[in-house]
């Protein structure tokens, strides 16, 4: 039996999913009343598999069962599938705001692991132009449009996600959870968004692979060898199962990362590293190499014009990822969502599309793919969830992101990803001035110079 949290009026009761199909208290093991709300943490109570360790399992049981299971007791009627104003704030959930694992991060976090997170390259312009942009997009939301249910998935890969959420590639993520990125992936599997392993983070290719089987992974190399080196990692991340590789193209040269250079601290992975050279040399060959030789769908990460974008395409590149490293590498670089729309234009349907840069919100998601991309990488945010909570931390951002998109679907008149376009988005004023926390007005850090 499968545990779930059940709100009935404010009370907070433990139910189980039972042989029989049907949700019953753990108490005294009796059926759920009709009328009953049951949620799980923040969601609706029709997609109730985020509390299980495997989601798949779990969506069988009550997703597909619901009918058979609930049918007599009246729980799926459409008025107990809204959730209760008590839900939130109230489902005994840790976080319960994206901001607060922000706050727990810092708390948590040593200065170096913090300024590693929240830096960015040189006077940080391109880092805050990411939000800025997300920032100067309002919605034109549609009423009176039944949006009862509201489903956020979408289809990639072959297979269904949750949300059209990758994690992006992020080094070193040992210095926030042990686990590393094993514990991403671990997190991202449950929940059923995809993940992006970068190829400087531990516990590396096969390890990360092994410790989440079945999630979605996708693998990000940095150039740092001849030919025969970039060869065996794409064989590897073949081998591991690895759904696509990477490419990431716009660290030609490793920025100046002021907060680093100002306590006089180079991370040791920095130290260790080697290669340089090969990664400042990378030019197209290396992508047609990979592409006449293998089979695995390729990504180019650092797409900034739709020059490139055009090169991509003629060059067989099946994803391109639209991004300026969260602002961590060329400063003074546009918006990431001033970049997507001509990248759009450019590849005109031929290729796939993610983007990502201060991607922090449900509603950030929302913009980006009414603008036309397929997939949305979370940096920063992942570091800050999984600094906080590990595992568990992940697995709780994403299900707080998929509670956000569903309601800004809801909230535009729309019950799916493939309903929206353009035509729901009007260019806006921004009315705060942008920074790596500006998604998150109730956060306070306290500010430090160096
Ligand atoms: C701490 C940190 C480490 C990163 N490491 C990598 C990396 O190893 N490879 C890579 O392609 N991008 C890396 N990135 C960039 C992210 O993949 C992504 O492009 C960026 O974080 C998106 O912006 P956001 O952090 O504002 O969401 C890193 C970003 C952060 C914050």
């Amino acid at each position: 039996m499968s545990a779930i949290a059940l709100i009935a009026a404010p009370r907070l009761l433990n139910v189980a999913l039972g042989p029989d199909g049907f949700l019953t208290t753990e108490t005294d093991g009796s059926r759920l009343k009709a009328g009953t709300t049951w949620v799980v943490g923040s969601r609706p109570a029709d997609t109730c598999h985020g509390k299980f360790r495997d989601g798949a399992e779990a969506q069988d049981a009550i997703g597909d069962d619901k009918g058979k299971a609930f049918e007599g007791e009246d729980l799926m009627n459409e008025a107990t599938r809204i959730p209760p104003a008590v839900e939130l704030g109230a489902s005994g959930e840790e976080f319960q705001n994206l901001h607060e694992f922000v706050r727990k991060a810092r708390a948590n976090l040593n200065q170096n692991c913090w300024d590693y997170i929240v830096g960015a390259a040189e006077t940080e312009t391109t880092m805050r132009r990411n939000r800025m942009a997300l920032d100067e997009i309002a919605f034109r939301p549609r009423v009176l449009r039944n949006v009862t249910k509201v489903d956020p998935s979408v289809e990639l890969f072959g297979r269904k996600l949750r949300l059209p959420v990758v994690l992006a590639p992020v080094g070193a993520l040992e210095l926030f959870d042990p686990g590393a990125a094993a514990s991403v992936a671990r997190g991202v599997g449950s929940f059923g968004a995809a993940h992006m392993l970068s190829s400087v983070s531990e516990p590396g290719l096969e390890k990360t692979a092994e410790a989440a089987p079945d999630a979605l992974r996708m693998y990000q190399l940095y150039v740092r060898g001849g030919d025969a080196y970039v060869e065996d990692c794409v064989n590897r991340a073949t081998a591991c199962g690895y759904s696509a590789f990477c490419l990431t193209v716009d660290t030609a040269h490793y920025s100046r990362r002021e907060r680093d250079i100002a306590k006089r601290y180079v991370r040791a992975s920095r130290v260790r590293a080697t290669g340089g050279d090969f990664q400042k040399g990378l030019e197209w060959r290396t992508v047609k190499l990979i592409k006449d030789k293998f089979k695995i769908p390729l990504v180019i990460k650092g797409i900034a014009t739709a020059e490139d974008a055009a090169i991509a395409l003629d060059h067989g590149v099946d994803w391109i990822y639209v991004s300026n490293h969260g602002g961590r590498q060329l400063d003074h670089g546009r918006g990431a969502m001033q970049v997507l729309p001509e990248v759009v234009a450019a590849v005109a349907g031929r290729a796939k599309i993610m983007v990502d840069g201060s991607f922090c919100r449900g509603t950030d998601i929302v913009k980006a793919i009414a603008s036309g991309a397929d997939l949305v990488g979370i940096g920063r945010l992942q570091c800050w969830a999984l600094a906080a909570k590990g595992e568990a931390g992940i697995v709780r951002m994403l299900e707080l992101l998929e509670d956000e998109v569903i309601r800004c679907l809801g909230l535009l008149g729309l019950t799916s990803f493939a309903e929206l376009d353009k035509s729901y988005l009007h260019a806006a004023s921004p009315t705060n001035l942008p920074s790596v926390f500006s998604a998150f007005p109730l956060l306070e850090i306290e500010p430090y110079r160096y």
